[in-house]
């Protein structure tokens, strides 16, 4: 029986990719990340409905419409979202736990939806420190660490209103990720 679909947000550069890789490799089989939508065109070797769902700008605008998005965005051009469907496929269809990795808005669209998750809010020990992880990921320009560093002050403040069930501060790696697998599987 697959778990109920599990939330994980917080701050860009707090961690939850490295918690989250560690938990798929410690469990094969047991989660899954959705198939999000897309209207850019498929590139060699990707499959639909596999690497994403290849829609038309039309079918995207509609499924908009439809209220089917728990989040979407438009990225130089093309469209990208996650369908409430794309999640109960993970567990309907691939009885897979479905974990989500998606900000506060989406947080707030998933808990309108029928889709009974739980959430678990990933905080770095400090701003301080989450600006020393980003910096040291090496991803980031002047502007985008600016901009990821002041959307991550509105993430704490979310977190403190009790949106989620769970808040993990990823201090120490060992300690969070053994917090994150107990959560999970409580
Ligand atoms: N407990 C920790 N102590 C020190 N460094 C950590 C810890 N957890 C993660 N890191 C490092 O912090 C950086 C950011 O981690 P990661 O990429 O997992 O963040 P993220 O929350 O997934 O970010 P994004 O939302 O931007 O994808 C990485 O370089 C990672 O190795």
């Amino acid at each position: 029986m697959p778990g109920r679909p599990i939330v994980v947000s917080g701050p860009s550069g707090t961690g939850k990719s490295t918690l989250l890789k560690r938990l798929f490799a410690e469990y094969p089989g047991k989660f899954g990340f959705s198939v999000s939508n897309t209207t850019r065109k498929p590139r060699p070797g990707e499959k639909d409905g596999v690497d994403y769902n290849f829609v038309s700008v039309d079918q995207f605008k509609q499924l908009v419409a439809d209220g089917a998005f728990i989040e979407w965005a438009q990225f130089s051009g093309n469209y990208y979202g996650t369908t409430i469907a794309a999640v109960k496929k993970v567990s309907e269809g691939l009885k897979r736990t479905c974990v989500l990795d998606i900000d506060m808005q989406g947080v707030k669209s998933v808990k309108k939806t029928d889709l009974n998750a739980r959430f678990v809010f990933v905080a770095p020990p400090s701003l301080e420190e989450l600006k020393k992880r980003l910096e040291g990921r090496g991803t980031e320009t002047a502007e985008s660490l600016s901009k990821r560093l002041s959307a991550a002050e509105a993430e704490l403040e979310f977190a403190k209103t009790g949106a989620h069930d769970k808040v993990i501060v990823n201090d120490n790696l060992e300690s969070a990720y053994k917090e994150l697998n107990e959560f999970i599987f409580a």
